[in-house]
């Protein structure tokens, strides 16, 4: 019996129970209970101020909720550091860049490989990475000198290269074209082959073409969850968009 119940239900990757985040008189999360599953590709969506980047730096360790639990992979996270997090084979993108501006491409991608794996492995994995992210031409480029869609790129592709088991991403797609956006979904639904996946967004379009389950946040709580064409056909949530509920 428990044999096949374990075939049915996948292993939890990151769960928080009863997370509140409050700053001053704010509450930025209000009792947040997620789960997310192994292989699972997750976005967070909601309106301006729903609490999806506090809820995004409780996990990553940015901060430290106020309230509640975080666990990853059934380890105890909460108040732990950004690199405590990643040192779990945790990859995140901020949406602080987290780039040597005077460094290249290539170095930069090198640097991301090498800090998770020895100097052999590195190097092939930065030159595997530089064709995933279609960034060959450019790797000797200062990524200074970049336009902002493959600056975006490079931080993608500096995730990829230290092969994370969990991504947690924070609007990668904000500021793209809407070109660079189709690459930028296909190269998460790549990364979501070998790795977890929890993404804020805000572009829709962007949302539809990862194509994957959704939470939607509303005034800090999750206010529903389910694929992206039952959440945005749902009134409550068309609602909450359009402004008519607070
Ligand atoms: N450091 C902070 N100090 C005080 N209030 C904050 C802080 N960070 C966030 N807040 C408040 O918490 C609430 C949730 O903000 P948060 O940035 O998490 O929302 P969001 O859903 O990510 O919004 P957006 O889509 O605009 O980025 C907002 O009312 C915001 O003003």
């Amino acid at each position: 019996m428990a044999r096949a119940r374990s075939r049915t239900r996948r292993e939890t990757v990151v769960e928080t129970r009863n997370l509140s985040m409050r700053f001053g008189g704010v509450t930025a999360n209000d009792d947040v209970n997620f789960r997310l599953e192994a292989g699972e590709l997750r976005c967070l969506i909601g309106p301006n101020g729903a609490g999806k980047s506090t809820f995004f730096k409780c996990l990553t360790g940015q901060l430290k909720p106020t309230e509640g639990v975080v666990t990853i992979r059934g380890v105890d996270m909460t108040g732990a550091d950004p690199h405590q997090v990643a040192q779990l084979g945790v990859g995140v993108k901020t949406q602080v860049p987290n780039v040597f501006d005077g460094l290249s491409v290539r170095e930069n991608i090198w640097l991301a490989a090498r800090r998770a794996h020895g100097a052999e492995r590195a190097e092939r994995l930065t030159a595997e990475t530089l064709e995933r992210v279609r960034l060959g031409d450019i790797r000797a480029r200062a990524v200074g000198a970049l336009a902002h869609g493959q600056r975006q790129w490079v931080e993608l592709g500096m995730v990829m290269a230290a092969e994370p088991w969990l991504v947690l991403l924070d609007e990668p797609a904000a500021g793209m074209t809407d070109e660079e956006t189709v690459f930028t979904a296909e190269l998460i639904r790549e990364i979501n082959r070998t790795a977890s996946l929890i993404v804020v967004e805000h572009d829709m379009n962007f949302i539809r073409a990862i194509a994957g389950r959704v939470t939607v946040f509303h005034r800090g709580a999750i206010l529903m969850e389910g694929p992206m064409d039952e959440v945005s056909a749902d009134p409550t949530v068309r609602d909450v968009y359009l402004g008519h509920k607070h």
